[in-house]
């Protein structure tokens, strides 16, 4: 899978797609993921990508011209067809599912937003969708680019071991169950005994339960969405039953 970047500051994805995992999937050829700086597509001495916002009021827009002959050049670098997607706090907010849809793709493209905004017509002429990262403002898009990027490319085979992915966090609308490592007892907290039990269909019940307990108890909302996507068997309803659901 390719994910093109285009922001006005690649230098701030050094970090987190140079190292773990990110790293090692693009040494692997499992992504590609290729930074574009847009003033690299500004025409005047200054290398100018943002204006003073027309109307008036405070802070910058992102002019379309560069703007535009950047998503246009990279796109046309790769053949294969690519989503442009614009990182805003007024876009789509980005859910598992939405992530677990966009790891199908063949390409992405990021467009990292800055100041206040773009011009409106890249939005409506070059944008194909806006997605969020939730519900708060940030001073660009950057950031909301690693996230998406970071949660796509680890469903992208190979780059982890799938096992893990089924049963992860809202991976079916349930959260996690919860972890234990070595000692099996930490300043006097013992693990769960059924963990070392080695009984693993006991072990996988206990985890079913947790997952369900602990998704009523801190997002009853995800819950109901298990709910009605179907996810729920009748052993799952009973134990939800017994616990007040
Ligand atoms: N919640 C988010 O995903 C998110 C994304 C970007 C951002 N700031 C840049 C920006 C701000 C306003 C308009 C625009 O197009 C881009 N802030 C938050």
């Amino acid at each position: 899978m390719r994910f093109d970047i285009l922001t006005l500051f690649p230098a701030m994805f050094q970090g987190p797609l140079t190292e773990s995992i990110l790293k090692r999937a693009q040494q692997a050829g499992r992504i590609e993921i290729h930074l574009h700086d847009i003033r690299q597509w500004t025409t005047d001495r200054h290398r100018t990508a943002d204006d003073t916002p027309y109307g008036g009021g405070a802070g910058m827009v992102m002019k379309a011209e560069p703007l535009a002959a950047a998503i246009r050049a990279v796109r046309a670098a790769d053949e294969r067809p690519g989503v442009t997607i614009l990182l805003t706090p007024d876009g789509e907010l980005l859910t598992q599912q939405i992530v677990r849809e966009l790891a199908t793709l063949p390409r992405l493209l990021l467009v990292c937003g800055h100041y206040e905004g773009i011009d409106e017509r890249v939005r409506e002429t070059l944008i194909d969708r806006e997605l969020s990262i939730g519900d708060y403002v940030l001073t660009g898009g950057e950031l909301a680019a690693m996230v998406v990027v970071d949660a796509v490319a680890r469903l992208v085979p190979g780059v982890i071991d799938s096992e893990s992915i089924v049963e992860e966090s809202h991976s079916d609308f349930l959260l996690e169950y919860p972890h234990y490592t070595r000692p099996a007892v930490w300043e006097g907290r013992a693990v769960p005994p059924v963990l070392l039990s080695g009984h693993h269909g006991e072990i996988a019940r206990w985890r079913r339960a947790e997952r369900l307990r602990r998704t009523l108890v801190r997002r009853p909302d995800l819950l109901a969405r298990a709910a009605a996507a179907g996810v729920l068997t009748k052993a799952d309803l009973a134990l939800l039953a017994e616990l007040g659901w």
